[in-house]
């Protein structure tokens, strides 16, 4: 069985890097330069990260997983969501996020080695819980049997706000950023200022830039929430359920673009909102792709 996931040192005056041991960076190396964004650790094979990281001509050779022990890992392979497309929706929306999810299959297919190179797990390095499989039902401390999906969502993603945080880096450490998830009637007014991005300005109908696959956070109500920057992209945005770490969704853009290089404007704005993809709305793709290691979905 796969080793329990979502697991974490809670103490204080614990490194950071085993607070939240499932942070991963991504790096992609290009003739125009390096883009990182970020990723979580879901199995020995496997990080979970956004599909707007990779370009459509980005090759395995080019893309690195660095984990918080400070090991670089090859990748195999990126499996970006099928209905991602950046451009879907283009001249009238430039740039379109739904379904911006990617899997990042790690091992070095040119080493001849038998064995594909994995991640190894250590207090610093551990996989994070990802809904509706059997290690979240654990986690829930709920009963393997009888647990269904449907009672993962109704008690992680309750109608209303739920409290969740994601993971940055500032100044070479790692810190959790609080976060509230609008899924009650603050939801539509949480999407509605996704048209106060630069490149929706002209557009009317919110949903034709947020879809359902989106949980939205940002803003300044009910509490002052942290704001992304792009290179927070990939991230996992996570809820603390009694000490148990699960991802309900990944970092995928914001609204506004309040920091410079990652240095964080000290303000927020009431419209800095942000939209992650959510897990549960894309679980047929997430099992199918890895059936093999050994999650036991539901
Ligand atoms: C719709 O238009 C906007 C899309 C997103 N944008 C950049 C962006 C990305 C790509 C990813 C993450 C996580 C971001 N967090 C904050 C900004 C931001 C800019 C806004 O600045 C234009």
């Amino acid at each position: 069985v796969m080793d329990m996931c979502g697991m974490a040192k809670q103490y204080n005056e614990a490194p950071h890097v085993e607070k939240n041991p499932w942070l991963a960076t991504i790096s992609v190396t290009r003739s125009s330069g390096l883009e990182k964004c970020k990723a979580a650790v879901i199995t020995p094979h496997f990080v979970l990260t956004a599909a707007h990281c990779f370009n459509i001509d980005d090759e395995a050779h080019q893309i690195k997983v660095l984990t918080n022990d400070g090991k670089r890992y090859a990748v195999t392979n990126v499996i970006s969501h099928p209905n991602y497309n950046v451009n879907a929706k283009k001249p009238k929306i430039a740039e379109f996020y739904d379904y911006d999810i990617a899997l990042v299959e790690i091992g070095d297919k040119n080493k001849r080695t038998i064995k594909k190179e994995k991640i190894e797990f250590n207090p610093k390095v551990r996989p994070i819980c990802i809904p509706c499989t059997e290690g979240t039902t654990r986690a829930l401390r709920k009963k393997v049997a009888q647990t269904t999906c449907d009672e993962h969502e109704a008690t992680l993603l309750k109608w209303g706000i739920v409290e969740a945080f994601f993971i940055t880096e500032e100044d070479n450490e790692l810190t959790r950023k609080d976060v509230t998830i609008k899924t009650g009637d603050q939801k539509p007014v949480c999407n509605r200022d996704a048209l106060k991005a630069p490149l929706y300005i002209n557009i009317t109908d919110v949903s034709e830039v947020v879809s359902d696959r989106f949980l939205c956070t940002g803003g300044t109500e009910p509490h002052v929430d942290a704001f992304t920057c792009k290179g927070d992209s990939g991230g996992p945005l996570v809820i603390n359920h009694r000490q148990r770490y699960i991802q309900v969704g990944v970092i995928s853009w914001g609204v506004a673009n309040l920091c410079i290089n990652m240095n964080r404007a000290s303000m927020t704005k009431s419209y800095a909102r942000d939209f992650h993809t959510n897990l549960f709305k894309v679980l047929p793709w997430l099992e199918s792709r890895l059936k093999d290691e050994g999650l036991s979905f539901l």
